[in-house]
C-alpha cells in the first residue's frame, strides 16, 4: 500500500446542532498532502459539516483535527483566524471576489492583507496555469462565471496554504466551465504540489480527484481510488438507496 503524508486528519468527529441534529457520528478521516481529494454522499449526509469542521469555520462538538502538526481543536478563536488566513485556501461556490479589484489584485489579495510580498515567480505560475493571463486587470464584473472562479482558485492556490477546500466550486458553472476550472484545480495538484479538498454532488467532478470519499447519515462509509463516474455514480446510487 502506497504511504501518503497528511495534510489533514481528523479523529472521532461528531457534530450535534441544536435539539439533537447529528451531522457527524463520529468521523475517522486523513487527508493526503499532494493529493486531491473529492468528498461526495446524498445530501443532509455531513458533507458541508465535515469540510467546515476540518478547515477551522466550525467547531466539531467532539473530536479532534489537525492541519499539519497544529492541533485546531486547541486553538482559540483569535489563533483559528490567524491559521485559516495563512495556512488554508478557500473556494465556495459564490465567487466571493471583491468588485473593485482587478483579476490580479483579486489574486494577490491574501499578501496585500498579511502585508507579504507575493513571489512573482508563484503568482507568474499560478496565473499561467489558470489561464488568464489576458484579463488581469478586468474587474470580477467583466469576467466570465467560469473566469471569476478561476480567479478565486488563483488566490487561494497562491499562498501556498497548507491545503485548499473547495465547497462545491463548480456548482454554478455550466460544463464547459466547470470542466476549465477543475483541469485548472488538477494542475494546481500536480504541477503545483498543492493539496486540495473537494465537496462536490457531480461524479464528473469527482473524477479530477485521486481519491473519493464518501459520507452517509455522518458517518465515513468508504472511499474510491482513481475513481471513474461510473463507479462513482454505482457507489452514490447504493448510498442514497441507504438514505431513502
Ligand atoms: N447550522 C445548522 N443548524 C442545524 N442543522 C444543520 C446546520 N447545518 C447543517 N445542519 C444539518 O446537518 C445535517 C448535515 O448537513 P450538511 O450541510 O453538512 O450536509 P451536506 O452533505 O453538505 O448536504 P448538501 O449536499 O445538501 O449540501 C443536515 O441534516 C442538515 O440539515
Amino acid at each position: 500500500m502506497t504511504h501518503h503524508p497528511t495534510a489533514v486528519r481528523a479523529s472521532g468527529l461528531t457534530k450535534t446542532y441544536g435539539a439533537g441534529v447529528r451531522a457527524l457520528a463520529g468521523v475517522d478521516v486523513d487527508l493526503h498532502r499532494g493529493r486531491f481529494t473529492a468528498i461526495m454522499g446524498p445530501s443532509g449526509s455531513g458533507k458541508s459539516t465535515l469540510m467546515h469542521c476540518v478547515a477551522g469555520l466550525d467547531r466539531p462538538s467532539t473530536g479532534r483535527v489537525w492541519i499539519g502538526e497544529t492541533e485546531l481543536t486547541e486553538l482559540s478563536d483569535d489563533e483559528l483566524t490567524v491559521l485559516r488566513r495563512d495556512r488554508i485556501g478557500f473556494v465556495f461556490q459564490a465567487y466571493n471576489l471583491l468588485p473593485t479589484l482587478t483579476a490580479l489584485e483579486n489574486i494577490t489579495l491574501p499578501f496585500a492583507l498579511a502585508g507579504r510580498r507575493p513571489d512573482p515567480e508563484v503568482v507568474r505560475a499560478v496565473i499561467e496555469a489558470v489561464g488568464l493571463a489576458d484579463r488581469l486587470d478586468h474587474r470580477p464584473h467583466q469576467l466570465s462565471g467560469g473566469q471569476q472562479q478561476r480567479v478565486a482558485c488563483a488566490r487561494a492556490l497562491v499562498t501556498h496554504p497548507d491545503v485548499v477546500f473547495a465547497d462545491e466550486p463548480t456548482g454554478a458553472l455550466d460544463s464547459a466551465s466547470s470542466a476549465e476550472l477543475l483541469a485548472f484545480l488538477r494542475r494546481g495538484v500536480d504541477d503545483l504540489g498543492r493539496t486540495v479538498v473537494m465537496v462536490t454532488h457531480d461524479p464528473t467532478a469527482a473524477t479530477y480527484a485521486d481519491r473519493v470519499l464518501f459520507l452517509a447519515d455522518g458517518h465515513l462509509v468508504g472511499e474510491l481510488l482513481n475513481p471513474t463516474a461510473d463507479r462513482v455514480l454505482d457507489r452514490m446510487k447504493s448510498l442514497e438507496g441507504v438514505n431513502a
